[in-house]
This record gives structure tokens, sequence and C-alpha cells, in this order.
């Protein structure tokens, strides 16, 4: 049944005293996985609340390397069971713990994280949070200024408050009247801006009207660290860097009834100067060609009337009507006992945590599937299938039926 463990080291084992995760019970929150050349050792100490910390053992050098690591780092736990999935990233399960804390990603080749390694030149790796099915894809909503984004931002967030989270940016652009540092953006300076997207800390960034705007990778977490489905306001040129991205978005495009509307939406708002009001229209006509024709975006949305365009909005997210109830109410968590061992066999990963006399009379397996998955960091890895079972058969596709 499963596969050998990833990997058993006599002397990673004998200096640093980590076991391995599979099947195997243990004193500490330490498991290790070898890819390739590299062992990645996970873990910290028994029932601590600091961050489970990651290490990597270099067997080409003989070195030990202490990776940047990107992502919320989960606290320990009371053990950790780790298994490598396509070479690029390892797949955590964290015994006993909350049923939305227990399936997390270490990636470490992924598109996300090589980006990363190019950018800092050092070794990077990245934490993602797991979570069933194809729930919270984050939402990009773009479209020329004054169209009506934030206003349509605003009534998604006020109708569903616990469901969706803003990525608020960071801007070289000077606040307007009513905008809050760290609410509406992250006011910042140009050469500050510029150190940090050097040091890779951006998803996205553009220079928008004459200002550089960017979504951190730590707006993203924030949103999704929260549970929430993440929305981002950004410019087509900031779209198309996420269309390549691993964030694996929803692109919409908003576009005007009209250029003449436009204007009138973009002077009724009062928050422009004359040339930046010029400026913005004359950015507009760019905008729509590419919004219209690029390819970029999955669907185009008219706001002629506010409210109908609004539910055009709901409707294309599945939040509309009964599918809105259902989707809140979803459990995005993963049910996991504290005493269990884990094996795995192609594409399904196994639980098992019974005795082998429970195992005759009731389900003690829980499957994952991780045929499916999608995501990543800076978001959640979603795609994930989760079903219990009661028994192993000769050919794991016999249990393929959710129970
Ligand atoms: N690429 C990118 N564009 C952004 C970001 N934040 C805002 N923008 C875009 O920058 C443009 C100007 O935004 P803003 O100054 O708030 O003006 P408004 O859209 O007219 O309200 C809009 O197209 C936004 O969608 C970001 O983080 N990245
Ligand atoms: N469908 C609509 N009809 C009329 N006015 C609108 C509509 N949608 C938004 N507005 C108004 O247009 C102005 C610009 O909207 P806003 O949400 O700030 O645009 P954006 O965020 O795209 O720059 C605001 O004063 C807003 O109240």
């Amino acid at each position: 049944m499963g596969e050998a463990p990833a990997f058993i080291v006599d002397d990673l084992q004998n200096q640093i005293g980590f076991e391995n995760g599979f099947g195997s019970k243990f004193k500490g929150c330490k498991t290790a996985t070898t890819i390739g050349d590299k062992t990645y050792v996970i873990g910290g100490n028994d029932e601590s609340t600091l961050p489970v910390e990651v290490r990597i053992f270099d067997k080409a050098t003989g070195n030990w390397v202490t990776p940047i690591v990107l992502g919320s780092k989960p606290n320990s736990c009371k053990g950790l069971s780790a298994i490598s999935l396509n070479d690029d990233r390892i797949l955590i399960v964290k015994k006993g713990s909350a049923p939305d804390d227990c399936i997390l990603f270490l990636e470490v080749d992924t598109w996300f994280v090589r980006e990363q390694k190019k950018i800092r030149g050092t070794e990077v790796v990245a934490w993602s949070k797991g979570v069933r099915g194809d729930a919270e894809k984050p939402v990009v909503i773009s479209g020329p200024s004054g169209v009506g984004k934030g206003t349509l931002i605003s009534m998604l967030m006020k109708e569903f408050p616990s469901m969706f989270g803003f990525s608020v940016s960071h801007t070289t652009r000077a606040p307007r009247g009513m905008e809050k540092d760290g609410v509406h953006y992250h006011f910042t300076e140009q050469s500050i801006m510029e150190k940090e997207i050097k040091d890779g800390k951006f998803v996205e960034y553009a220079s928008v009207h004459g200002n550089l705007y960017g979504t951190s990778i730590e707006a993203v977490e924030v949103v999704t660290d929260a549970g929430k489905r993440c929305i981002l306001d950004i410019d087509v040129q900031g779209a198309r860097s996420v269309r390549a991205s691993s964030l694996e978005a929803i692109l919409i495009f908003v576009c005007p009834p009209s250029m003449e509307e436009l204007e009138t939406r973009l002077r009724s708002r009062r928050t422009e100067t004359e040339e930046q009001i010029l400026n913005r229209l004359q950015n507009a006509e760019v905008e729509m060609k590419q919004g219209k024709s690029s390819g970029i975006f999955d669907h185009i949305l008219y706001n002629d009337n506010l409210d109908d365009c609004y539910e055009s909005l709901k409707k294309l997210l599945g939040i509309d009507g009964a599918a809105a109830a259902t989707q809140i109410s979803a459990p995005q968590g993963i049910d996991l006992p504290a005493d269990h061992s884990v094996s795995k066999m192609d594409n399904k990963i196994i639980i098992n945590y019974g005795t082998p006399e429970l195992e005759k009379t009731s389900k003690s397996l829980i499957v994952l599937d991780v045929s499916s998955l999608k995501g990543g960091a800076p978001g959640r890895t979603r795609g994930l299938d989760v079903y219990a079972t009661d028994s192993f058969s000769d050919d794991l596709n016999g249990i393929n039926q959710p129970s």
C-alpha cells in the first residue's frame, strides 16, 4: 500500500533529530522530504506557538540553506506528514489542527517560486493553504477611470462582507480627500516602491496615469489568510501580469455605455484636476481597445444602469440568488483527526486514522484527490477533492467514489 517514504537519511536524522511523517509516530513537529538534490526539513518545536520552520540540505554542496519563506507560515503543531507532489510542491498534513488549517502546500519549484528565486537570487519557498473545490478564485476588476469599478466593488463588499476582501494596492499617487492609508491604498513614495519591487514583494505592478501602482504579495495573502475571496482593482497591464501568474483569477473588464458618459462620471466625482481628467480620458481610449480585444479578460460587463451591472457581476461570480447562500456556507476546511498516518498512490493521498479492527467496521480512511490542483502561492491552492471511505482495495480506483 502507498509509496515508500520520500526519504530516510540517517545522517540527517542524527544531525537534527527529525523523523519522516510517513506512517510513523514521532515526538516533534518535524518532517523532511527530498526532491532532487535537496532535502526540505520542515518543522518546529512540539506544541510551540512559533511558526513551522523550513531548512534545506543541499546534497550537491553538502550545505544547509535557510530559504526566504513566503506566505503565511503555519504554527507548530502535534506533528506533520509530508509528501512531494510533482517535484514542485510538498503537501503537508498538520496533525490535530483545526479543519481549516490542516492541509498546506510548501511550494519549492512552482512558477511563483521560480520567479521569486530569479528576482531575489536566493532560495525561496512559499506556503499556500489547501482548500476544497474551486471556490475562492481571486477576482480582477479592470476598466477605465470613472467607469464604476470602485462603486461595484464597494457594493460587493457591503453585501458579502465575510466572502470578499479587497487587495489594498500600493500607489505613488497622492491620497484623495476621503481616502485612508492602508484601507484604499498603501500610499508610498516612488523610490521605496521601486526598491520593494526589486526585492520581489509584488505580484504585479504598472505605471498608470503617470503614477506607479502595484499589488503586493502580502496584500493578496492578508485576504486569503482571512478566508476571503480576493478582489483586485487593477489596470489592464496589471491584469495581463495576473493572467500570466499562478493566481488563476477571474478577470472582468468594465466598459462605460459611452465615452461621453465616462467623462460625465469622471467629472462628477470631482477628485481629479482638469489635466488629470484629460489624461485619464486619453488613456481610457487605449484601455477600452485593449480590454475588449486582448483576450486577457474572461468577461466584459457594461456599466450602464448600476443595479443591472451589479446583478450581472454577481451572476458571473455565481453569487446571485440561492447560489450566494450555498457558497457562503460551503465548508472550506477538512476535518482530520489528530492521530493518523499518510501515504500516497498516484494522485491520491490516503490518510489512515483507524486501527485494523476499526477499519473493518467504519470509515477510517480519508482520500485527498490532488489530480486537479489549481492556483497556489501567493493565493490558496484550490481543487482538492476530499472524501472518506472505509477500506483500501487492491486497485485504488475502487475507492474513487465520494461517499
Ligand atoms: N496594475 C495595477 N493597477 C492598479 C493597482 N491599483 C489600482 N490600479 C489601477 O490604477 C488606475 C487608477 O486608479 P485610481 O488612481 O484609484 O483612479 P480611479 O480608477 O479613477 O479611481 C485604475 O485603472 C486602477 O484599476 C495595482 O495595484 N496595480
Ligand atoms: N452605472 C452608473 N451610473 C451612473 N453613475 C455611476 C455608475 N457607476 C458609477 N457611477 C459614478 O461614477 C463615478 C465614478 O465611479 P467610480 O466607482 O469611482 O469609478 P472607478 O473606480 O472605475 O474609477 C462615481 O461618482 C460613481 O458614483
